[in-house]
This record gives structure tokens, C-alpha cells and sequence, in this order.
């Protein structure tokens, strides 16, 4: 079977407050980006093990330390699989705050559920996705959602930007996730992310906000040159995406603007 697992992005990201386990408590929306996307392969191996390889983008790190094997390893913890031969071709950029690896994750526990009709409840694959990271079950459902606690509690939300085009610019640099939220002081704002978003997507620019691009800004300006280019080229609205480096824009009509040649960019209809 084949899937192909899709990038995030964060409309507003708020950290609330920091957790006794040291975790923190956020609010954001997570929209998919479908047309970003990884590919994945889970066929049975003749062989005794399985067999695990890659193409596109390096991921750094062991090969073993891949989520798509810690996914692997979870569902056989309640279900006996054949051994396998599983192939990711990479190409969305990690360390990038669009969650590529989360999706991996939560893509592989989908596979592996439907290709071998383990009947596992959405319920169940968020629990188990949520044992492999704070992104990983939004993954699950993949749809837009209003997500509060670590990310992981989810609550519908009514927000619709079709016809919208969505550019993202992915600069060459890695933010790790646990350095940007050590660099965060949690904030319980006033407003919530659900009545900013109510509002019209001009007023976004002055209300919504993302709580990591000050620190991250401050140690990478070439970032937030990235967001300010966005505006200038007319988005109606544009924030960094998760714990960074990538940016997006919203808007109107196709951005035609020209960016560095060692900036990936990506660009959809919504
Ligand atoms: C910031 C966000 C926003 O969507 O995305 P990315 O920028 O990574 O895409 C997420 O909260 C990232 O979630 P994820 O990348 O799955 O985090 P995990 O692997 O579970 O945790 C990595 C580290 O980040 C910190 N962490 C993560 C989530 C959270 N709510 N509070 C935290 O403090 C912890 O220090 C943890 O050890
Ligand atoms: N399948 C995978 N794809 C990408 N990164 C992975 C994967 N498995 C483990 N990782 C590790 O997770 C880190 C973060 O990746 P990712 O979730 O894509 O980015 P981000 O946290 O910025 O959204 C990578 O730097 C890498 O070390």
C-alpha cells in the first residue's frame, strides 16, 4: 500500500503555560497542507526482517530512530505483522515546523491498520499516535482543527480558506522543537485563537499570532525577512509555521514572487 503522508502548518500558535511534566500547553490551528507531501511504501518482505529505506530529502539521525519504525514498533506491541519492506521517499523538509515527521508517523499507524485490518478505532490510533509525539494525532483525522492541551485535544472548528493560495518559503534552517520552547515565557491572552480566526482575514495581521517568532526571529532575522517579503508581495495574511523556520502567506491571487535558489517553496490552491 501506498500513502502520502502531507505537511501542516500552524494558523496561530499560542503557549499558554508550561506543564509539570515540562511540556507546554498551547492553542493552534492546524490546517494540512495536501499537496506537500511525503510517500510512503508498506509491502510484505519475502525475507525474514524488515527492511527499511529512503530516498529525497537525508533525514538526520539514525535510520533507526525514524518515527515511522517507532510506529511500526507500537502496533505490533497489539498486533503481529509479517516482517516488511517499507520505503519513504522524503520531501518535506523537517526541522521546518510543518510536521513532516509527525505525519509519517501517524500515516504509518493508518497504513498499517487498514493494510492489515486491525479494525483500530480513530480513538485508538490518536492515543497511539500521541505516544510518538504532541503533533503526531492531528495527523489522524488530518483536518483543519482547533487543538489545545499539548496539541492533542481537538475540537471542530468553522474556518474555510478555499480559493485561497498558500505559499510557503522554507529557508535552510533547522529550529529544533525542544530549543524553541525552552526560549518561550507562556502567556494566557485575552483573546482565544477561535475568536481571533471568527474575524476577517485582514484583521489577522494585527490580531493572530505565532508566540515562537520573537525568540526565533530574534536569532534568525533572515526568518522574519522572510515574513515581511510576504506582506510586501501582497499576502493578506503570513506567520512562521510551528517552532519554524518555515513562513507561509495567504493570498488573494498565485504569488508570483522570485526567492533565493537554496529556499524550497512551495505553492497551493487551497
Ligand atoms: C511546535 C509544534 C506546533 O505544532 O510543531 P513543530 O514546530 O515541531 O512542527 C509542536 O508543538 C511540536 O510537536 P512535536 O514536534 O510533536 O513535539 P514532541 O516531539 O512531542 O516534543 C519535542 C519537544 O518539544 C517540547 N514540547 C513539545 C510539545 C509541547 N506541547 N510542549 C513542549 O514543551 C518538549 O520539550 C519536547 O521534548
Ligand atoms: N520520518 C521522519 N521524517 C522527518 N524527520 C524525522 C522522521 N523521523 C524522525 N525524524 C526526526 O524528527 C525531527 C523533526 O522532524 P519534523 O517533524 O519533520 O519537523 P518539525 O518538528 O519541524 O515539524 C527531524 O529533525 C528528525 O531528526
Amino acid at each position: 500500500m501506498i500513502v502520502f503522508p502531507n505537511a501542516k502548518i500552524n494558523l496561530g500558535l499560542l503557549v499558554t503555560s508550561k506543564r509539570p511534566d515540562g511540556y507546554h500547553n498551547i492553542e493552534t490551528i492546524f490546517h494540512p497542507v495536501h499537496q506537500l507531501c511525503d510517500i510512503l511504501e508498506v509491502i510484505d518482505n519475502d525475507e525474514k526482517e524488515d527492511v527499511f529505506s529512503t530516498s529525497g530529502l537525508v533525514i538526520d539521525g539514525p535510520a533507526s530512530d525514524n518515527l515511522i519504525l517507532k510506529a511500526l514498533a507500537l502496533i505490533r506491541e497489539c498486533a503481529p505483522l509479517p516482517p516488511l519492506k517499507i520505503h519513504l521517499h522524503k520531501k518535506i523538509p523537517f526541522g521546518a515546523g510543518l510536521g513532516g515527521g509527525s505525519a509519517d508517523a501517524s500515516f504509518m499507524l493508518k497504513l498499517l491498520n487498514e493494510q492489515y485490518h486491525l479494525n483500530l478505532s480513530t480513538r485508538t490510533l490518536e492515543l497511539m499516535a500521541a505516544r510518538l509525539g504532541a503533533d503526531c494525532p492531528v495527523f489522524i483525522e488530518n483536518k483543519p482543527v482547533l487543538a489545545r492541551g499539548i496539541g492533542n485535544e481537538f475540537s471542530p472548528i468553522n474556518l474555510s480558506l478555499s480559493h485561497l493560495w498558500l505559499q510557503i518559503v522554507i529557508p535552510p534552517i533547522h529550529v529544533p522543537t525542544a530549543h524553541a520552547y525552552s526560549n518561550i515565557s507562556p502567556f494566557q491572552p485575552e483573546s482565544s485563537l477561535e475568536d481571533l480566526l471568527s474575524r476577517p482575514i485582514e484583521n489577522w495581521k494585527a490580531t493572530l499570532k505565532n508566540d515562537f517568532e520573537s525568540s526565533v526571529f530574534e536569532r534568525y532575522p533572515e526568518i522574519m525577512a522572510i515574513k515581511e517579503h510576504l506582506y510586501n508581495q501582497g499576502a493578506l495574511y503570513a506567520a512562521m509555521s510551528g517552532s519554524g523556520s518555515a513562513v507561509f502567506g495567504l493570498f488573494k491571487n498565485k504569488p508570483e514572487t522570485e526567492w533565493a535558489d537554496n529556499y524550497v517553496i512551495h505553492t497551493e490552491q487551497l
